[in-house]
């Protein structure tokens, strides 16, 4: 499931007998492989994957089939999910196939997916009589806009990868064969830049969702002066002046 590439860490969900559906165990061994990675000095950057035919079909349907409400409400159900948003460390995912309720939700946890051609993206609990639950009614509808989060969301619809990226659900659109490969491309890119600078500029931008612009905007200033304070700020700034490639230590 976990695979280290230089600076990059790679995670593969493995079950695609049963399509990536997320249960409890599954989750447990993503939120552990990608904490470590988090913690680990020598990480940049994560790339968090499926199978050709499915990122994820979503939350184990089976798994919660039976539950009461006071089973999903004691467990917190999907709680310990959410522990992937807080991750430090740039996370990309690169989505190919389904990737249809908490399948959709997990990619949209990640700071930004890369889509494979044939992806399809939908929340279609509706269909279950329920709801989404790991978050995409509120990710879905900052990503994409009210009027499409409530198409999706109300009808169930699947969005092709094309719409994906027209609706900024997807930062871009690459073959289906190529897609790893290409978020691995970007997160070994991400992983070359200073990482105390890529942590503050995931945090200054997912600022913007927590925070009012003047709120916001003072956040970015404040973090950007923060940067003064590494040696990758002047290592980057007198690379730049002597004409030659940063050497960022990450500190
Ligand atoms: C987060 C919250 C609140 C909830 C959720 O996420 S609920 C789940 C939302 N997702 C769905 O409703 C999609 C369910 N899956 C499908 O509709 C289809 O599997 C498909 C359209 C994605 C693909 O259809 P296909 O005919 O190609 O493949 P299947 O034979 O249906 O699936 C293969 C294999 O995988 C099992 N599977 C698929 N999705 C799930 C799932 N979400 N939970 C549990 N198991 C799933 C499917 O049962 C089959 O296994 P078996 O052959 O052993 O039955």
């Amino acid at each position: 499931m976990v695979e280290r590439r230089g600076r990059v860490g790679l995670v593969t969900l493995n079950r695609p007998s049963a399509l990536n559906a997320l249960n409890t165990a599954l989750m447990n061994e993503l939120v552990e492989a990608v904490t470590d990675m988090d913690r680990d000095p020598g990480v940049g950057a994560v790339v968090i994957t499926g199978s050709a035919k499915a990122f994820a079909a979503g939350a184990d349907i089976k798994e919660m089939s039976a539950n009461t409400y006071m089973d999903m409400y004691a467990a917190d159900w999907f709680r310990h999910w959410e522990d992937l948003t807080r991750l430090r460390i740039p996370v990309i995912a690169a989505v190919s196939g389904f990737a249809l309720g908490g399948g959709c939700e997990l990619a949209m946890m990640a700071d930004f997916i890369i889509a494979g051609d044939n992806a399809k993206f939908g929340q279609p609990e509706i269909n279950l009589g329920v709801i989404p639950g790991m978050g995409g009614s509120q990710r879905l509808t900052r990503a994409v806009g009210k009027a499409k989060a409530m198409d999706m969301v109300l009808t169930g619809r699947f969005m092709d990868a094309e719409e994906a990226e027209r609706s900024g659900l997807v930062s871009r659109v690459v073959p289906a064969a190529e897609v790893v490969e290409e978020a691995l491309k970007a997160a070994e890119t991400i992983a070359s830049k200073s990482k105390p600078a890529a942590m503050v500029a995931k945090e200054a931008v997912n600022a913007a969702f927590e925070m009012g612009l003047a709120q916001g905007v003072l956040f970015e200033r404040r973090v950007f002066h923060s940067l003064f304070a590494t040696e990758d700020q002047k290592e980057g700034m007198a690379a730049f002046t002597e004409k030659r490639e940063p050497e960022f230590k990450h500190r």
